[in-house]
């Protein structure tokens, strides 16, 4: 009765801001929706970082205004970003669509990517950036990622033999199965291997994916509304369960205590748990112990930096999907480039021959050396961490490091803040929510939202391109003399 008392007021006050809303605000609030009123905050989650960018830019004022005024006393509007309200999870493009009004860049259009260490580039948008699709059961699996399209290896041959066992057999051969390992090794396409497998082979049985971010946004938003029991049923009348990303679990108390329980209820009745994780249980040290013991239950397997044969395949496998034209010597060349990460190589290639097709050139190994001349050998320490990336961004764009983790969102702060986001993500091993953290205490989605936005921009803006590519040459030429 109180929670519908709480929502209902929730309701009322949200109504009257849409009454009093002005046609663009009222656009801007289109997927908006109202979280909880604690005390004077009002909460609200949007589905990007454009529309929450733009609401605390143009709306906020109004909004406060309206809401102070419905409940007579002051109140403050807080704005989250929650990508499951979005009906496409694709980005608004416009965040940045106006150009920049800065210096320019002072080596234009060199070939090498933004990313010292083949980065994952414009190129990422084929790989873990490929629309996910709405399965029979509603699963959202990508297309690309199917065991076929794997290449074993020793570094993952165990792996993948866990899922396929688990495919075949689910909830018989080992529950849970725990795939571990660093960032871009594979995980998640085997994550979705498993999903395409079972679909095809056993299509009576309910498979969801998600990853862990999303799960915690189910569980958050079934709780400001109320609709627990839909939640439990969501996640439990499932027969195979995949869930990505596990480690972003940790220090979220009530989603573990809940996913716990989901955990239980499909362990009992013999349904299939997969779970991956950038580390083992034992590694998640803000994890509830009752939690990391049932993920050692079943099976835990790691997957390894895959060896140059290995890395080779993958390329190979890779130009023959995407028709792209390169000689054996260069996919040998580009293999002996980037050891430890499979995201970086396959990135590394699609720079080289978009780089020889914008310019009309073969793809020779002289063209694949100069694209990837800055690349940074494997296996070389470098001194470049997110604070010089942080510091070297804000003196390119004339903004102090404490704008760009402030909260201003001029033009120019949110680019000079996504690129510098970006390429901690691209130059250091940062976690995203370490990142996060580092800027003024933002949360991982948002990091993950700017990534993904410059990822997207570099492709189709010259500009931004060369910003980048400006801003890691300072980098590196800052943690080179700092050596
Ligand atoms: N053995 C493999 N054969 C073919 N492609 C692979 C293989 N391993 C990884 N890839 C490709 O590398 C890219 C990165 O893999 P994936 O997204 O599964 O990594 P991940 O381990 O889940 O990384 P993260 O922890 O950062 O999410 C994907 O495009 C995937 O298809």
């Amino acid at each position: 009765m109180a929670a519908d008392a709480t929502s209902n007021a929730l309701t009322a006050a949200w109504e009257s801001v849409l009454a009093q809303a002005d046609t663009p605000t009222r656009a801007r609030l289109a997927n908006a929706r109202p979280l909880a009123l604690h005390e004077s905050s009002y909460l609200l989650a949007v589905p990007n970082e454009t529309a929450r960018e733009r609401i605390e830019t143009r709306s906020r004022g109004a909004i406060e205004q309206q809401l102070s005024a419905h409940h007579g006393r002051p109140i403050h509007l807080a704005v989250s970003v929650d990508p499951s309200l979005e009906p496409n999870l694709e980005d608004d493009p416009t965040v940045l669509a106006p150009e920049l009004p800065l210096r320019e860049p002072t080596s234009g259009g060199s070939p090498s990517a933004g990313a010292v260490n083949g980065g994952r580039g414009p190129a990422a948008a084929s790989g873990a950036g490929a629309p996910l699709v709405n399965g029979a059961n509603g699963d959202r699996l990508n297309p690309k990622y199917t065991f076929d399209n794997f290449v074993i290896g020793s570094s993952n041959r165990f792996a993948h033999a866990a899922a396929v066992a688990v495919a075949e057999t689910p909830g018989k051969s080992y529950n849970p199965l725990m795939i571990y390992g660093e960032s871009g090794l594979g995980k998640t396409h085997l994550l979705h291997g498993i999903g395409h497998y079972v679909r095809q082979y056993t299509p009576h049985l309910r498979v969801k994916y998600v990853s862990t971010e999303e799960l915690t946004n189910d569980f958050i938003n079934a709780i400001s509304e109320n609709r627990t029991a839909e939640f439990r049923r969501n996640y439990r009348e499932i027969d195979v369960l995949l869930i990505d990303d596990i480690q972003f679990l940790e220090s979220k108390i009530q989603t573990q205590e809940e996913f716990f329980h989901t955990f239980n209820t499909l362990h009992n009745a013999q349904k299939q748990i997969v779970l991956t994780s950038d580390r083992p249980p034992k590694a998640l040290e803000a994890l509830e112990p009752r939690l990391r013991s049932r993920f050692e239950w079943g099976l835990l397997t790691d997957i390894q930096p895959p060896d140059l044969e290995t890395r080779i395949a993958i390329l190979r496998k890779k130009a023959i999907a995407e028709h792209l034209m390169a000689s054996p010597e260069v996919l040998e060349f580009i293999a002996g480039k980037i050891a430890t990460n499979i995201r970086e190589l396959e990135g590394a290639l699609i720079r080289v021959t978009a780089f020889a097709s914008l310019n009309h050139q073969a793809v020779d190994l002289h063209l694949a050396e100069e694209v990837l001349k800055d690349l940074i050998p494997a296996g070389v320490e470098t001194q470049i961490t997110p604070q010089l990336i942080m510091s070297e961004t804000a003196s390119y764009y004339n903004v102090t490091v404490e704008e760009l983790c402030g909260p201003a969102r001029t033009h120019v702060l949110v680019t000079a803040r996504q690129i510098a986001m970006y390429l901690c993500r691209e130059l250091t091993d940062s976690s995203l929510p370490a990142i996060g953290r580092l800027f003024g205490g933002r949360d991982h989605t948002t990091v993950m939202h700017a990534n993904k936005k410059i990822r997207q921009l570099m492709a189709e803006r010259r500009t931004i391109y060369n910003q980048v590519t400006e801003i890691t040459n300072r980098i590196k030429q800052a943690a080179t003399y700092r050596r």
